[in-house]
């Protein structure tokens, strides 16, 4: 279907690489379907293929460009049952920004991550850790060893890796810093502080500098998510004990899906001059660790640069060859289509159509094709009735003024934001006698946290813009040193009793 619907190259001309790998490390962030695995459960071969309720195989026609006519595998989510009887699916990944893509999403996945009785995680030469007896590689024939991390996703592309090392290395480094101020602290404080301090700049950075890159002002404003201005006071309790802050179905399969549109064929190496100095193709790196291990980590601060210098492609219907032909192609040839499986995980889900979630909304419904532009009549050969049209079709078709993501995508997106913010007990801001950082604390991160800096301390490049997710030919976003941009100030960390023992 996608075939009809455009070329696959449009670069942004605002937004950086670092938009899309931090999109897709958040959307692992906040949600992972139990799928069964694959290719170690074939849909494409009998008898499972026939059993409704485990497969849902794809049938490529015989005038695709690229793969070959036929049976594509396509294993369903993992089904329970909820209280009524209805089919529903498994989120292996706590929703809240909570870190789990640093810490994990359970007990035993934290406990192979950290070092024991340490304040530290795991570092394989301060790499992403590969313990033994651990495979979470998907590649069989490509030697790879196998990077562990709060996700088991980590190496599904090499700049994805980049963002798992950055906040593991962010973790290691804080941690340290705070066993330095407060040497009679044990190791468990130590690591649950800095573990505290990771998830609130998480939090910090993708509710006021990502999301609103994705959704704009107007929709972060209408949804209340950009966190309590420091000039209007630091603390602010948004808990709301009655939200329900699981992740919407429409969201995992189509909404938070936006970013397939953004990713570009290339992850290349660039220089300290932003300069291309190798060719990566995304169709050659799929979970392939190997890119970000080779020489000890030598390759990091190149796709470091890379995500901060070179654009992403636009947020449309367009979607770049090595996803839409040659998704995930290991060990070899034929891949995958990411629209195709984007849109048979809504329809083996059982979400409803685009024009229910326009109604859902407050938006009208779109009654005839003619009002898809350009794309109507492609549409009009592909479904019976516009209300046949599927949710992530539709609103991939949608335009906004102001580049974002479409309205339908908006209000989706802008709940589910709201939601897990507001269902979040621990959320950064709250104040509570129990957990919560002092004033001063947390003014600090409100006011100096910036993901520039975090790849500036952790990822060896000395210049890059203040605010990455943007391009630095940006008014008012040049490169500058890494010196100076701002950092948050650790040593209010420092625990009065430690400071009364020194003055002794
Ligand atoms: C090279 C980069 C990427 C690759 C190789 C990739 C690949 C995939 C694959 C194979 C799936 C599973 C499809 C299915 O069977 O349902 C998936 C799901 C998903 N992708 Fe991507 N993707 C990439 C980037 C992104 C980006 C940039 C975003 C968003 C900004 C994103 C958001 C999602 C979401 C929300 C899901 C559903 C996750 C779940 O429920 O487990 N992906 N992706």
């Amino acid at each position: 279907m996608n075939q009809r619907l455009g070329p696959p190259i449009q670069s942004d001309r605002t937004r950086s690489a670092q938009v899309v790998s931090y999109g897709q490390f958040l959307s692992h962030e906040v949600m992972e379907t139990e799928i069964p695995p694959f290719p170690e459960n074939d849909c494409c071969e009998k008898p499972q293929m026939d059993n409704i309720d485990f497969c849902f195989p794809l049938e490529i026609p015989s005038n695709d460009n690229v793969l070959p006519p036929g049976c594509l595998n396509f294993v369903r989510a993992t089904p329970r049952m909820d209280a009524d009887g209805v089919r529903q699916q498994i989120n292996l990944a706590t929703p809240f920004v909570d870190a789990s893509t640093v810490y994990g999403s359970t007990q035993e996945l934290n406990d192979i991550l950290r070092v024991p009785y340490s304040y530290l995680l795991k570092t394989d030469n301060n790499l992403l850790p590969t313990p033994p007896g651990v495979n979470t590689c998907f590649d069989p024939v490509i030697p790879n060893r196998c990077p562990v991390a709060g996700d088991r996703r980590v190496s599904e592309s090499p700049m994805l890796s980049v963002q798992h090392s950055v906040w593991l290395r962010e973790h290691n480094r804080i941690a340290t810093e705070l066993h330095i101020l407060n040497p009679h602290w044990n190791q468990e404080t130590v690591f649950q502080e800095a573990r505290k301090i990771i998830i609130a700049m998480l939090q910090q950075i993708t509710y006021n500098d990502f999301l609103p890159t994705i959704l704009g002002q107007t929709t972060m404003e209408r949804f209340k998510l950009f966190s309590r201005d420091v000039n209007e006071g630091v603390f602010d309790d948004s808990y709301d004990p009655k939200v329900n802050p699981q992740i919407l179905d429409s969201v995992n399969v189509a909404a938070h899906r936006y970013g397939h549109s953004q990713l570009t064929n290339n992850q290349n190496f660039a220089d300290e001059g932003c300069n291309t100095v190798t060719i990566n193709y995304l169709k050659d790196t799929f979970e392939s660790p190997r890119l970000v291990q080779q020489n000890n980590g030598a390759n990091i601060p190149f796709l470091a640069r890379h995500l901060a210098c070179s654009a992403s492609n636009k947020l449309d219907n367009f979607i770049a060859d090595g996803m839409r032909n040659f998704l995930l192609r290991l060990p070899e040839a034929p891949g995958s289509d990411i629209v195709a499986r984007n849109i048979q995980r809504g329809r083996e889900q059982g979400v409803s159509g685009y024009n229910i979630w326009r109604k859902i909304c407050g938006l009208e419904p779109i009654k005839s094709f003619n009002k898809f532009g350009e794309f109507g009549n492609a549409l009009k050969e592909l479904y019976n009735e516009p209300d046949d049209v599927d949710l992530f079709i539709g609103a991939m078709l949608e335009k906004d003024p102001g580049f974002n993501v479409g309205p339908t995508f908006q209000c989706l997106l802008g709940m589910q934001y709201q939601l897990i913010k507001s269902g979040d007990r621990f959320w950064y801001e709250r104040p509570c006698e129990i957990f919560s950082f002092t004033e001063a604390q947390l003014k600090s991160i409100k006011k100096n946290t910036r993901i520039s800096k975090i790849f500036c301390r952790n990822l060896g490049i000395h210049r890059i813009q203040e605010n990455m997710f943007f391009l630095p030919n940006r008014k008012g976003n040049n490169r500058i040193l890494c010196d100076e941009i701002p950092d948050i100030d650790l040593s209010l960390w420092r625990s009065a009793d430690v400071d009364r023992r020194e003055n002794r």
